[in-house]
């Protein structure tokens, strides 16, 4: 392995959050690399601290939580980082995707604001490049009319067709990293298709890593280059998705999979 191609490099992340009753250690001694235009995918129960890895990396926990560990993204370490560099990171070369696309815009700004200021904050364009792109980007996630769209404010648009704008956005900033918690667990069927060919197309052009997290085994088996599977806050096993779909190792890995098994057979 080329360490220049190493993109993000995890090493030794705790974290533990403060509640009512007391602080709770939440994520574990866990490591993971993930290397330029690769996609790694995070698997494992409800609540085993796949997001709270997520908010880690972006620097977006909670006042209050204690990380430990060292997060560096092309060779520069995030954790003791200003909040303004971390804003300069955040949007250009990292983007999150998240689970409630609500919480990702302001309500009070159209989509078209938050979308062409985004795109003007990181890049040289003027606003009819960045409306363009926007434009482009709506295209390409299926959205109906996507001047419209541009002229809407946040609570006027679905859940669904929400996400769908928060994953457009991402997409037009190409950044090199992309965090997808749950991209599409808000979505239908067809909707879904639309967000893995999008993540397809991405991967395909090899300039963005995605860090995908995701229930959905399927998605992962398409997309993912490599799996990490979490349990009560620490990865119990990390391999090539080849290797972890046919031959599992650890027991709950293949607890996981076997539901899958199972739900399968009940569908078909
Ligand atoms: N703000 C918070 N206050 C208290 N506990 C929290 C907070 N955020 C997360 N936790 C706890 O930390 C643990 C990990 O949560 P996390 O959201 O990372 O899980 P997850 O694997 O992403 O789950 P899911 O798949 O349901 O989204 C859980 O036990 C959760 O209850």
């Amino acid at each position: 392995m080329n360490k220049r191609d190493i993109l993000l490099d995890v090493n030794g992340l705790n974290i533990q959050i403060h509640t009512n009753h007391g602080q709770v250690s939440t994520v574990r001694d866990v490591s993971f690399q993930i290397m330029a235009g690769k996609v790694l995918g995070i698997v494992g129960e409800s609540g085993c601290g796949k997001s709270l890895t997520c908010l880690a990396i972006l620097q977006l926990l909670q006042k209050h939580a204690i990380m430990q560990g060292s997060i560096r993204l092309q060779g520069r370490e995030l954790t003791g980082m200003t909040s303004k560099q971390m804003r300069n990171l955040r949007g250009k070369d990292m983007c999150l995707i998240m689970q409630n696309p609500m919480n990702a815009f302001n309500p009070v700004l159209s989509i078209e604001k938050q979308f062409v200021e985004t795109i003007r904050t990181h890049t040289a364009m003027s606003k009819i490049q960045a409306k363009n792109v926007a434009l482009e980007c709506l295209k390409e996630m299926n959205l109906p009319d996507p001047e419209k769209v541009l002229e809407r404010y946040p609570f006027e648009l679905s859940g669904g067709m929400l996400q769908r704008v928060m994953i457009a956005l991402s997409i037009a900033m190409r950044p090199a990293l992309l965090i997808a918690d749950e991209p599409t667990t808000a979505l239908d069927n067809v909707n879904r298709r639309t967000v893995v060919e999008a993540f397809r197309k991405i991967k395909k052009e090899g300039e963005t890593a995605i860090l995908l997290v995701s229930h959905d085994l399927e998605v992962i088996n398409e997309l993912a280059d490599e799996v990490a599977v979490m349990k009560q806050g620490e990865i119990v096993e990390i391999a090539p998705a080849t290797q972890l779909f046919t031959n599992p190792k650890h027991e709950y890995t293949k607890l996981l999979l076997d539901a899958r098994m199972v739900a399968e057979s009940r569908i078909g």
